[in-house]
């Protein structure tokens, strides 16, 4: 009859994973015995307070009648006025352990989850106490916590903990996995912060349900101490005393024994019942998110104001920045010689960013590509200071706006929060579902600014304007499911506007989106760049896409950058086999469509691959034993702004070895 963590976190999910697998009591019934219990536990020691604790030696020992329906016990006492003046304590003993069983458990399980060490050990512990069951290691606890009420409550409590330490584990480890987490730590938010401000919320609902169903628990796990001996002492009593009491003459009035089993067993069951209910109606509001459309963007003029030579009207294709395609002026991100370590499971390191190196000046946009694993989330991981332990970063160069990102400070992480922004592939990940758009939009401009609660609130508006969200005071204060997936994106565009945004890194930012949301997006982000002046670093797998709006183009292939080049020179000259190969690939790109797509065959080296050439080699057509034995370092080939890592370029880019780039 319990309800299990997976229906919890099938609760939590969302009606696509909730089962329902057999008939349920109605949820009215549930919640009507529930408000029976309270009100019973409230006002029944005032009404039977008298006659629970009157003696009444002529009258004692009497089986059930008329006056005394359970009979009386060995001085007379009424048995089912103590039976209900009972339910008082009984519940508020199961609350009281519940509670504690949850703060332990929580505050363990959030532990676990936010820090893998500390998570190994506590999980293998948490593993451990979970192999016996809740009565037991309650009997235990109780021995050593000592008998008595108050050791009762700790008993019942330590051996609920590791339930809700499992519990909170997991939805710990789901919620930090999530975007708008990533996104705080951009911020420079403390690990306390996300935990009350991103975790505690989401996990909130779930962990409710659960303490709920473990109230019944509870009660079944007190009143069997109370009935072993080991919780309530006379003169105190609970159902569990006044069963273990009421055994002793089951002979002579069985009801005595009767009566308390009823209220054990319905008390349990209601609480199980009203947490099942309550799970279902968790369910069935989720699943009434009241979505709405997304709308059409405002007509052919950029959404921020942005110079109207940056757009043609009308036309739908992002514009371009006149930013010179390379840097001329000091770099806004200078990246020299950028790896991703990670330990690999034989005692190795992986590599997933093996040899980044690029610059970024203010206001260009460099898009990067390249198939998936190729390492470009890992890099911008890494430059947006998102790589955790055990991952590594190692760089010969990594600054940004004037600042060593290698050194770990205050004061970076303060211009790291405001500077920089990131906008994530899947925007519904990117917006705690907890709290409101608006509260999202502030936060950058009150933490980082240290502007005044009312005069964010009028910028956030602005910025929803800016990104054409329509009636933006209404979507201020509406969550993420009210909204549609290309609202979303554009909110967490916003969001970025209300720093002073020198760097956007746009990860895969369409890939979640619908083809015409996807254009839209894409355009909004050329406008916000022309307007705020802020450079972009645009990831995609797909190159057209990635050639659309970017001024450079890097190709990333094994953690390398292997070639980089404008868009316009890359399109039309590329060098590396590779860069024509996901050209040809890409259906967007002008080639025959009646052609049949080459295919790439064979797999990328994953990042615990160590060769000593070139890790396109095994895939290349026009790869020899050069290749296989020596890496190509990237050359300047041709145009002065088009490099290549390849020792046979396409014919038209020869290479200029003299030049390899410095690193
Ligand atoms: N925590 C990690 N530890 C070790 N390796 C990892 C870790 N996270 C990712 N990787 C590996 O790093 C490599 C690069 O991953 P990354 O996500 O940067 O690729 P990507 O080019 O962005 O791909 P996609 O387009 O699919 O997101 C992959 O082989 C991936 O398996």
């Amino acid at each position: 009859m319990s309800t299990t963590l997976t229906d919890l976190a099938a609760a939590a999910a969302g009606p696509a994973v909730r089962r329902r697998r057999r008939p349920r009591v109605p949820g009215g019934v549930a919640l009507g015995l529930l408000a029976l219990f309270v009100l019973l536990s409230i006002f029944g020691p005032w009404i039977w307070g008298g006659a629970a604790g009157a003696t009444n030696i002529p009258d004692a020992n009497q089986s059930s009648s008329a006056e005394h329906w359970l009979g009386t016990d060995d001085l007379g006492r009424d048995l089912l006025a103590r039976t209900l003046y009972a339910t008082r304590s009984s519940l508020v003993l199961a609350v009281l352990a519940t509670v504690v069983g949850g703060i332990v458990g929580v505050a363990l399980g959030l532990l676990s989850g936010v820090s893998q060490r500390l998570g190994r050990v506590l999980g293998a512990v948490i593993n451990l106490l979970m192999a016996f069951p809740a009565l037991l290691l309650s009997i235990f606890f109780a021995v050593l916590f000592g008998i008595g009420s108050v050791g009762s409550v700790l008993a019942v409590g330590a051996a609920f903990a590791p339930g809700f330490a499992r519990i909170t584990q997991t939805l710990t480890a789901s919620a930090v996995s999530r975007d708008y987490v990533e996104a705080s730590k951009v911020l420079g938010k403390s690990p306390l912060y996300v935990v009350l401000r991103h975790i505690l919320p989401n996990i909130a609902e779930p962990v409710i349900l659960y303490t709920t169903i473990h109230i019944g628990t509870a009660i079944l796990a007190l009143s069997g101490l109370s009935f072993l001996g080991l919780g309530v002492q006379p003169p105190a009593y609970d159902w569990g005393r006044l069963l273990s009491d009421g055994l002793t003459r089951v002979y002579i009035s069985p009801l005595a024994a009767i009566g308390p089993s009823v209220a054990i067993v319905l008390a349990g069951l209601t609480f199980n019942l009203a947490g099942e209910h309550l799970s279902d109606l968790v369910g069935g509001r989720r699943s009434a998110p009241g979505t709405v459309t997304d709308p059409v963007p405002v007509a052919a003029g950029p959404a921020v104001g942005a110079p109207r030579d940056a757009v043609v009207p009308g036309d739908d294709t992002p514009a371009r920045s006149s930013a010179p395609a390379v840097p001329v002026v000091a770099p806004l991100l200078e990246v020299r010689g950028l790896r991703v370590l990670y330990p690999g499971a034989d005692g190795g390191t992986v590599t997933p960013v093996r040899d980044v190196s690029f610059s970024l000046a203010p206001g260009e946009t460099v898009g990067i590509v390249g198939e998936s694993g190729s390492g470009k989330s890992m890099a911008t991981s890494a430059i947006a200071q998102l790589v955790e332990a055990p991952g590594s970063v190692r760089a010969e160069v990594l600054t940004f706006d004037g600042i060593d990102l290698a050194e770990r400070s205050r004061a970076n992480e303060s211009v790291l929060g405001r500077s920089m922004a990131m906008i994530f592939q899947d925007p519904g990940e990117a917006l705690n579902p907890a709290i409101k758009i608006g509260t999202h939009l502030i936060e950058p401009a009150v933490v980082h600014l240290h502007q005044s609660k009312p005069v964010a609130r009028g910028r956030a508006v602005e910025a929803l304007r800016a990104v054409a969200i329509n009636d933006p005071e209404r979507r201020y204060d509406q969550h993420q499911h009210e909204l549609s997936g290309g609202m979303k994106q554009r909110a967490c565009i916003a969001v970025g506007l209300m720093g002073e945004p020198k760097l956007l890194i746009a990860d895969e930012p369409t890939t979640a989106l619908d083809v015409t949301v996807q254009r839209q997006i894409l355009r909004l982000i050329a406008d916000v760049r022309a307007e705020s002046g802020a450079s972009v670093l645009f990831i995609s797998h797909d190159i057209a896409v990635v050639a659309e709006i970017s001024d450079r183009i890097l190709v990333m292939y094994a953690g390398f950058v292997v070639e980089e080049a404008t868009a316009d020179e890359l399109l039309a000259r590329p060098a590396h086999p590779y860069t024509s190969l996901l050209l040809a690939a890409s259906p967007d790109m002008g080639v025959d469509r009646s052609a049949p797509l080459p295919m790439l065959d064979g797999r990328m080296p994953g990042p615990d691959v160590d060769l000593p050439g070139c890790y396109f080699a095994a895939r290349c057509p026009r790869a020899d034993q050069t290749c296989v034995d020596r890496r190509p370092p990237l050359l300047q080939i041709g145009a002065p702004a088009h490099r290549a890592a390849c020792w046979h370029p396409l014919a038209g880019t020869a290479p200029t070895p003299t030049e390899e780039v410095a690193r």
